[in-house]
């Protein structure tokens, strides 16, 4: 072992900062102060037109354990030198706060509000990493597979990133993500395991390599495992591969359940082809064609255009590292603070960059759809003491231009956050993970086509209220003014 401290809890997955603002609160007597965060991204990951929300579960996880063990004091006093008083503050810590969230297999957009925490401002602080941790990881994840889904429609996919994912945890949860954005299967035994998702495989070149033989591979892989997939590419996939397969098949004939042939080299659009002609001249009609290497929604989305007859899609490395775009960006930003007096003021963030100016105040999130056509008008945030279901006409106007506006009628305002923590207390159950990914492709019927496409898809409309957006523009002003005396003052 590296060190003397037993892992006994994930509180210390945190960044030394938090714990240090923590301290600060504490020393001052404000960590109690009743605080308002919220969790968003800014920016939608794989110039995708929609996320898909994940990691929910394990943030329920989080909170309900958080509490610093004997050994994470011990660590922070004797290691890092923290004093005697704050450690006996951290000691009782718990989670007390309530938490609002979206669902899981919820599509989210950028700067909505996909998570907002009230608690005690040094415990909302000292969360934020394994929060962040936690539903970037998981969000990017369950997208890149709702994107290949779009791309794949109605063929299988199987996950089989495990050996490429960043570390256990990552292949894990990550396949758990992946089947929340719409895949079939993981090969990942512990996700199944876990998480009670459907796992798959067929077998590796390695077997074929041991037997030095692909008909006695195959056959000796066929007596034991009766849905059986043979990996054809080790020699010659024409030449021997398919053709060993398909003698297999035979000989073996109703003593098996001959699934299909593996792909998994050489040019897969041509592979896929020809070994459709062979399995069906044989008569396995129904066996599968099931191709993997390297594969993501370009290469199937152009491997599709070039008639590729591909049944089932193994896919590893690009979509459990998200290859193309390795971190979504969420952030987890302070909107309100309860003052001397005991009122709860809104805060805000200003910026030279616009995009990272911060909306003030505690909000909620509508998703607006028209009755008449059941589709998505957009996103709606207003302040917690509006509801627009109760309004029968609302403007909806781009944020930055505010001059392109529609009004709505007839619509319907879905809530789209659900009181998940009560003071503290875990009051919400998992939905099954079958549950969520239905949930998620449900979702994606409320989606225009135009906003679903994998190239540059429209950008979906994330609108404040009036009232949202009057109190935005009142707390940038009041910042500015700030500014303006502090300079005056200097001069
Ligand atoms: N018809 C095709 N059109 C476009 N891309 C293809 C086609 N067939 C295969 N590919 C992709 O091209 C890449 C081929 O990579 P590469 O040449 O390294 O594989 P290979 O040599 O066939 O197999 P190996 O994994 O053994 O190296 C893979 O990403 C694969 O998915
Ligand atoms: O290509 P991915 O999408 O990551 O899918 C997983 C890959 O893992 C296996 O091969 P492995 O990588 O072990 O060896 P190989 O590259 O030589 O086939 C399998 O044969 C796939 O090709
Ligand atoms: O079952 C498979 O075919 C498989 C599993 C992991 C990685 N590559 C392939």
């Amino acid at each position: 072992m590296s060190s003397n401290y037993v892992n006994d809890s994930l509180a210390l997955h945190t960044d030394l900062y938090q714990i240090n603002m923590a301290e600060s609160y504490w020393a001052d007597g404000i960590h109690n102060r009743k605080s308002v965060f919220e969790l968003f991204f800014r920016r939608l990951p794989f110039g995708n037109g929609y996320a898909v929300f994940a990691g929910l579960e394990r943030v329920l996880d989080f909170l309900r354990d958080f509490h610093f063990s004997e050994s994470d004091l011990a660590y922070l006093r004797d290691e890092l030198g923290y004093k005697e008083d704050f450690i006996a503050y951290l000691k009782d810590i718990r989670f007390t706060g309530t938490v609002h969230s979206m669902v899981e297999g919820e599509l989210v957009f950028a700067n909505e509000p996909i998570i907002r925490v009230e608690a005690p401002l040094a415990e909302a602080q000292l969360i934020e990493t394994a929060l962040l941790n936690i539903v970037n990881y998981q969000t990017l994840i369950a997208t890149k597979a709702s994107r290949i889904k779009q791309v794949v429609k109605d063929e299988v996919v199987m996950e089989f990133g495990s050996r490429r994912a960043h570390e256990i945890d990552a292949a894990v949860w990550g396949a758990r993500a992946t089947f929340i954005g719409g895949i079939e299967a993981t090969s990942n035994v512990l996700a199944g395991k876990r998480f009670n998702i459907p796992v798959a495989g067929t077998h590796g070149h390695s077997m074929v390599q041991a037997y030095k033989n692909e008909y006695e591979a195959f056959h000796s892989y066929a007596q034991r495992h009766k849905d059986c997939i043979f990996l054809v590419d080790t020699y010659n996939t024409l030449k021997i591969g398919i053709p060993t397969a398909i003698q297999v098949a035979k000989d073996l004939g109703d003593q098996i359940n001959f699934r299909g042939v593996r792909l998994d080299s050489g040019d897969i659009a041509f592979l896929s082809k020809e070994a459709r002609k062979m399995l069906d001249e044989a008569g396995f009609k129904d066996a599968q064609v099931v191709v993997s290497n390297d594969l993501d929604e370009y290469t199937i989305l152009n491997l599709k255009a070039q008639g590729a007859k591909v049944d089932v899609w193994g896919i590893g490395t690009k979509l459990i590292t998200a290859y193309d775009q390795p971190a979504l960006g969420a952030v987890y930003k302070i909107v309100s603070i309860e003052n001397t007096t005991g009122e709860m003021e809104d805060t805000i963030k200003i910026s030279s960059t616009t995009e990272k100016v911060t909306t003030p105040g505690r909000k909620k999130l509508y998703r607006i759809i028209d009755r008449e056509n059941g589709k998505a008008e957009g996103d709606y945030i207003t302040m917690y003491d509006e509801n627009p279901a109760s309004e029968k006409r609302i403007k909806m106007f781009h944020p930055v231009h505010t001059f392109v506006s529609k009004f709505v009628t007839n619509f319907e305002a879905k809530d789209l956050h659900v009181k998940v923590v009560e003071q503290g207390k875990i009051i919400y159950d998992n939905p099954t993970l079958l549950q969520m990914r239905d949930y998620a492709k449900e979702s994606l019927g409320l989606l225009w086509d135009e906003y679903k496409r994998s190239l540059n898809p429209e950008e979906y409309p994330v609108d404040l209220s009036q009232k949202c957006w009057d109190n935005k523009m009142r707390n940038i002003r009041e910042v500015q003014e700030m500014v303006e005396e502090f300079i005056d003052g200097e001069e």
